[in-house]
């Protein structure tokens, strides 16, 4: 187990951590987020004990790092940003060093070498010189490196970073495999990667505790996403006598017109959490000769929840800076190639932009009145 408790690191008259307290229970595998800066690989620095906090304290299975380090740091196995190898070794050559240094015994080295290389699929390269190897298996000899000595802890920063799509899969299922065993501690700015792997997930921002949930309990907490949206054939008066026999319906937002087929209309209908209108909605719309062209589930996706989490957004600042964001980190995914699936995110920018702007005592507004401020 991992406590972290009121660590602060100060460089000058900047926190680059500031009072930040977290656990990290035995066997779980925790996700450490933040934007760049936020202060990730400091607190995982102090954790380890590679620098020294300014206040406060970390404890590992109950032992101060600052106090005992050469105990509690038995403890951990330690895969840094950039993880220290030495490229002119052989990569057994390498492994072998590190197992010395972890005072993994002469007689049991070869045997430990051969294991952790079986484990992180680096067998294959054992005799090749770190330094031609790729990307991807060099990451994968850092955390051999971190397995070395078989620590309870892995704690792990950004260790997809750089790799390539295949890549960044087969290093996912390695660290699950290691969760079966491990308590893991990893930092990444891959929502999906977080979400994929962990159990938890811990948001920092500024060197501060944004929160600390599951990964659906962030989502959920975010922004009401509970709806759908639906495009519909036929006559806009039978459209809404259709939709008021239907129990659940918070808001209705109705989309430009300019947006949508002759003769059919759009619509997000938001309802109340766990209500599952679809069925309902169906036959109604059904029974009111409005033939239903679309239905999508509303989904707010992980991203969403840490922009607003760690920026602002959401309920507390309205829909119009979060939609500012999100264009944003549209650019930013383009870039980085990780621009995912479009249409949720134009749902989930749909919903959020609702969420912070609809008196939710209204039962129907155009959504050309909700965004009026904008304009
Ligand atoms: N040795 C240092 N001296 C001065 N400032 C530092 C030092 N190390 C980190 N900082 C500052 O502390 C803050 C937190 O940095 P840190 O590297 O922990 O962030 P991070 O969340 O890991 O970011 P990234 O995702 O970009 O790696 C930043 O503002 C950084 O500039």
């Amino acid at each position: 187990m991992i406590e972290v408790k009121n660590l602060v690191k100060r460089y000058g008259n900047h926190a680059a951590v500031n009072d930040l307290s977290f656990t990290v229970e035995t066997g779980k595998v925790v996700g450490f987020l933040g934007p760049n800066g936020a202060g990730k690989s400091t607190t995982m620095n102090m954790i380890t004990g590679y620098i020294a906090p300014t206040e406060g304290e970390v404890l590992i299975d109950g032992i101060d790092i600052m106090d005992e380090p050469e105990l509690a740091k038995k403890n951990i196995g330690y895969l840094p940003e950039i993880p220290p190898l030495y490229p002119d070794l052989k990569v057994r050559e390498y492994l072998s060093f590190v197992a010395e240094l972890k005072k993994v015994s002469k007689k049991d080295r070869d045997i430990e070498v051969h294991k952790i290389m079986s484990k992180t699929k680096t067998l294959d390269v054992s005799e090749r010189l770190i330094k031609h190897l790729s990307k991807g298996y060099k990451q994968r000899v850092g955390l051999a490196g971190a397995m070395m000595g078989n620590p309870d802890i892995l704690i792990l920063d950004e260790p997809t970073v750089g790799l390539d799509p295949s890549q960044i899969i087969e290093m996912r299922e390695l660290i699950r495999e290691l969760s079966k065993n491990h308590t893991v501690l990893l930092s990444s700015h891959i929502m999906q990667e977080i979400s994929a792997v962990c159990d938890e997930i811990i948001i920092i921002n500024e060197g501060k505790m944004i929160t600390k949930d599951t990964p659906e309990n962030i989502t959920k907490k975010m922004v009401d996403t509970n709806g759908v949206h639906v495009v519909v054939k036929g006559d806009k008066t039978k459209l809404k006598e259709a939709l008021r026999t239907i129990s659940g319906i918070k808001n209705v937002s109705y989309d430009n017109d300019k947006d949508t087929e002759e003769d059919t209309t759009g619509l997000t209908i938001y309802c109340a959490e766990d209500e599952d209108i679809r069925v309902d909605l169906f036959y109604a719309l059904a029974k009111a000769e409005c033939p239903l062209i679309e239905m999508n589930k509303l989904d707010t996706s992980l991203e969403d929840a840490f922009l607003a989490l760690t920026r602002g957004g959401s309920k507390q600042y309205g829909g119009r800076k979060l939609k500012k964001l999100k264009s944003e980190k549209k650019d930013k995914a383009e870039t980085e190639g990780e621009l995912q699936n479009e249409n949720e995110n134009q749902n989930s920018e749909k919903n959020a932009d609702i969420s912070g702007e609809l008196d939710v005592s209204e039962t129907e507004k155009n959504s050309s009145d909700m965004e009026g401020g904008e304009k």
